[in-house]
């Protein structure tokens, strides 16, 4: 199965062209506040209308209430929500059940106890995202730019499909795919030059990193 690539926090019209020109499978749009790649409704709406259909929309927000959603949705119309707060697993069926869409839980890891929650999303979420917890004292539970101990993922029996993020960049997902056995990669920090300014040449290298490694790997599956 061909790996899935996500560029997530993109907030230009020239980003996300570079981001769908190098083949990027799902675009990320942020609509949480404090995020310093934080979107506007009218620029969501501008941007989503560039994608035409090249990759999935991503809506990424952090325990948005309803009428936030509805908004997204007007905006966006996204292929899928990423819900990366606190979310519950009823809401997580709430929002399924409202919106029609399929949504990704981010599940925040630091140690193997904080992989006891993945029974209860399983049975509602459509893909899990696994992230780097970040600190208490963060202004956002994501898009830090830190890893995690991908080590943590090594002996995952998880029938759903599931995504790797936190502190990836060109030279290191190869490592985080080997260890983690995950079927896509998300990057936000690891493709700019300073929070929430993404660098064209960084999301085509991450890209034809992610691709390079897709390509291994189904060498070494087809000998
Ligand atoms: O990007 C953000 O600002 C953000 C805000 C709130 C929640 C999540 C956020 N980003 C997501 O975090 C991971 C890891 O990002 P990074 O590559 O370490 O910067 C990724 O899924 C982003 O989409």
């Amino acid at each position: 199965m061909s790996l899935l690539v996500k560029i997530c926090g993109l907030s230009t019209r020239e980003t996300l062209q570079t981001a769908l020109d190098a083949g990027a499978d799902m675009v990320g749009f942020v609509f949480f506040p404090p995020s310093p790649r934080h979107l506007s409704l009218e620029l969501g709406r501008d941007l989503g209308r560039l994608v035409k259909q090249r990759a999935l929309k991503v809506a990424l927000t952090v325990d948005a209430d309803d009428a936030t959603l509805d908004n997204i949705m007007d905006a966006l119309s996204p292929d899928i929500f990423q819900l990366h707060g606190q979310e519950s697993v009823a809401r997580l069926r709430d929002i399924k059940q409202r919106f029609g869409r399929p949504v990704m839980k981010a599940v925040p890891v630091a140690a193997a106890a904080d992989l006891a929650v993945l029974p209860g999303y399983a049975a509602v979420a459509d893909r899990i995202l696994f992230d780097a917890r970040a600190p208490k004292d963060a202004t956002r539970p994501g898009g830090l730019g830190e890893p995690f101990d991908w080590h943590l993922l090594e002996n995952l029996d998880l029938k759903l499909p599931y995504m790797v993020s936190g502190g990836l960049h060109a030279d290191n997902l190869a490592e985080a795919l080997r260890v983690t056995g995950a079927g896509g990669v998300d990057v936000s920090s690891g493709v700019e030059s300073a929070p929430g300014i993404k660098d064209p040449e960084m999301i085509q290298a991450f890209i034809r990193a992610a691709r390079a490694t897709q390509d291994a790997s189904q060498e070494l599956s087809v000998r």
